[in-house]
């Protein structure tokens, strides 16, 4: 499990995140969501410790995170993270030289499932090809726990139906999966638990099936009482 307790961050002299606190558990999909600027970033970039925090501590399996926490954890950022001059081939090459728990078959499978060309350049795939090697890169490594900013952002229907199946595939079952989005309603159908950030404070952390069974509500009500109040 990674827990994030009572993390505070500030830049200059805003403060972004104001105690901070909530889980992200194997086998489960946490979205943590508001909207713009709210600090959804500096958390990724916290837990993958990108961004010093102030105060607080981020554990995983009951460890503070250091620099041997990174077999455990991947992060798939928003955007192309390679070179954009490589081919997939050299990007996953590269990834097998500096990662210890990259695993090679994993990613032939994932070059399959999304009907990719390893030997393509970065830069000459579409928007939504992009996204999908960048899961490749991700996804690619043995990881315990996936971190995601903005993962479908940019990109069009076809090629977000294609990569929201990869969550229910053997790639990502059993994973502790966190989303940092403002786009919920994309992914609404495959969120476990949904954690509400604004102006640096949670307001709300619940599970979808458990608002949907007792209050009624989908995300987006809940989103609407917390956003538009
Ligand atoms: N390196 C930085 N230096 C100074 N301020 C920063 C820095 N990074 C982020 N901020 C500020 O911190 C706040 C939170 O930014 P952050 O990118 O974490 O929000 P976000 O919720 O991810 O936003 P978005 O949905 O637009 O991506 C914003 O006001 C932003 O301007």
């Amino acid at each position: 499990m990674i827990e994030i307790q009572d993390v505070y961050k500030k830049y200059g002299r805003k403060q972004v995140l104001e105690g901070v606190s909530f889980t992200v558990k194997p086998n489960e999909i946490t979205c943590i969501t508001g909207i713009n600027g709210t600090g959804k970033t500096t958390l990724m970039n916290s837990i993958m410790r990108l961004s010093p925090i102030d105060k607080g501590n981020i554990l995983i399996d009951d460890k503070i995170i250091d620099n041997h926490s990174y077999e455990k954890i991947a992060y798939i950022a928003d955007g192309l993270t390679m070179p954009r001059k490589m081919t997939i081939q050299e990007a996953m090459d590269f990834m097998s030289v500096y990662y210890s728990n990259w695993n090679q078959e994993k990613a032939d499978g994932l070059i399959d499932f999304f009907h990719l060309n390893p030997n393509e350049k970065m830069k000459d795939l579409s928007k939504g090809n992009q996204a999908k090697a960048n899961f490749i890169l991700g996804l690619g490594q043995d990881a315990e726990y996936y971190l995601m900013d903005e993962p479908f952002s940019g990109i069009d229907v076809f090629a977000r139906e294609q990569i929201l199946e990869v969550f229910t595939s053997q790639f990502v079952t059993g994973k502790g999966v966190l989303i940092a989005t403002h786009h919920i309603d994309e992914i609404e159908i495959l969120v476990d638990r949904i954690v509400m950030l604004q102006l640096g404070k949670i307001q709300r952390d619940f599970y979808a099936e458990d608002a949907r069974e007792n209050e009624g509500k989908s995300i987006i009500d809940i989103m609407r009482e917390v956003y538009q109040a």
